[in-house]
């Protein structure tokens, strides 16, 4: 069996100011952001996890370092489920990204996206939580729908959500829930 829980970060002070950034140390989570992290953590406790993986982006290892005490789990940093590469718009406010692809506007490719998820899948045996970002998150969920960056455009990465992949099977069981549902439960069994 193996289960990833793709969760992306609690609300951060960048989620706040509605920027976009790529920028490790910078924005941190905010009290909101951290009391939905615990929520999170709290509906995951009881299922069955080998680890937790964690983007190296501040607002990512604090959500991992909440979660990890949470369940009783270390976690470890692993840049291949980062951030985007964000170009010309790090630190930039989204809405300044409009609807073009990423790449178009010079940012990392969507394929990027799917090759790096793909390769940390791959690294990993058992069951893990992985904490991300929204757009990576939704391109990784992507890469088992066989969805291009406009086929996805309407999947909604929100805060502190979870998006579960039975990775063995390439099958998504849920995008960007905040519960952890009877078949999910199931499927850690
Ligand atoms: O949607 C995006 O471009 C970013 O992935 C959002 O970043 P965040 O999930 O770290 O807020």
């Amino acid at each position: 069996m193996k289960l990833a829980i793709l969760i992306r970060h609690g609300e951060s002070e960048a989620n706040v100011k509605n920027l976009i950034s790529e920028d490790t140390e910078k924005f941190p989570l905010t009290l909101k952001g951290r009391d939905q992290v615990k929520f999170t953590a709290d509906q995951i406790r009881a299922l069955k996890f080998d680890g937790i993986i964690s983007s190296p982006v501040l607002r990512a290892r604090q959500t991992a370092e909440i979660i990890s005490e949470h369940i009783g789990i270390p976690y470890v940093i692993d840049s291949r489920i980062r951030e985007s590469g964000l170009g010309d718009y790090n630190n930039r406010d989204i809405s300044d990204v409009g609807n073009m692809t990423r790449s178009e506007m010079g940012m990392e490719s969507w394929d990027s996206h799917i090759r790096r998820f793909m390769e940390a899948f791959n690294s990993y045996e058992g069951n893990y939580t992985m904490i991300s970002h929204a757009l990576p998150i939704r391109a990784a969920i992507s890469g088992f729908l066989n969805f291009n960056e406009e086929e996805s455009f309407g999947i909604n990465i929100r805060n502190a959500s979870m998006s579960v992949i039975d990775v063995e099977k390439r099958k998504v069981l849920s995008i960007g829930s905040f519960l952890v549902t009877p078949k999910i439960q199931m499927a850690f069994r």
